[in-house]
């Protein structure tokens, strides 16, 4: 491929440990770098506008190629923290549920969820804007990302999703993960994963250089956030994409 690879990342604070290695390295100057919120950059990359995406991998159906190019991914095996139902009633009392535009994985996990796990008559609010204001009496809300570790202060209830999918299914969860369109070239794909992973051995200058007063990021990118993806990982992804699956056939 003679002209740069279009990448495209999550623009959340999860995000900054699989990013902190690109800088000065040299597969940049094979490359170039955009950052939006997850289902932007999902539709970037089922439109190949993008090449690479760190994307929802509930979108995997959606694409007539796929390849998983890295080793890291945005995953969880613990409770994940910044993906939750967020309610002033308990579980069974909430009657409508508002669902975050800015995600794909966490409202296709959320529905399973619902549906599978917890088996709750709801009705489910589509979003397009901001609508954390929305979550009052028997009115909850889905929220995900940084906006997420935001509402933990808010909201008395909170169901931290991946903590529920593996209560479900025993099984650690995959959000996202480093997805190309096309083959890409196989040494750009090795120094990529290079880059990527870079971060993960720095996770202290990684949090020194994002100062953030609502939620210990330490905590976030060492206990909560899980980013290598491992057999397991891949393992509780498949389980995932069958249970969309099946969703679409019923
Ligand atoms: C854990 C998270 O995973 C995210 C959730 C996504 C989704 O729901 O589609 C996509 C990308 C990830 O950044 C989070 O953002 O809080």
């Amino acid at each position: 491929m003679e002209r740069k690879v279009k990448v495209a990342a999550v623009s959340y604070l999860n995000t900054k440990p699989l990013l902190y290695g690109f800088r000065n390295h040299p597969v940049m100057e094979r490359m170039e770098l955009s950052m939006d919120y997850p289902a932007k950059i999902a539709q970037q990359l089922i439109d190949g506008e993008v090449d690479v995406a760190l994307v929802p991998v509930a979108i995997i159906p959606k694409l007539k190629e796929y390849h998983i190019i890295a080793d890291y991914c945005i995953g969880a095996e613990a409770p994940v923290a910044s993906v939750c139902l967020y309610s002033e009633v308990p579980l069974h009392d909430i009657k409508r549920i508002y669902l975050d535009y800015q995600s794909r994985t966490s409202v296709a996990l959320l529905k399973v969820l619902v549906r599978e796990y917890w088996k709750l008559d709801v009705e489910f609010v589509a979003t397009t804007g901001d609508y954390e204001s929305n979550i009052k009496g028997t009115d909850a809300g889905l929220v995900i990302g940084d906006r997420a570790l935001k509402q933990r202060k808010i909201s008395p209830f909170i169901y931290d999703l991946a903590e529920h999918w593996m209560r479900f299914t025993s099984l650690p969860f995959v959000f996202a993960a480093w997805i190309a369109n096309k083959e890409l070239p196989a040494d750009f794909v090795a120094e990529f994963n290079n880059a990527t992973g870079i971060g993960l051995q720095n996770i202290p200058a990684v949090v020194a250089e994002n100062p953030y007063d609502v939620y210990d990021l330490t905590t976030y990118y060492v206990q909560n956030i899980s980013y290598p993806l491992t057999p397991a990982k891949r393992q509780g992804m498949q389980k995932f994409l069958g249970y969309l699956m099946a969703a679409q056939q019923s």
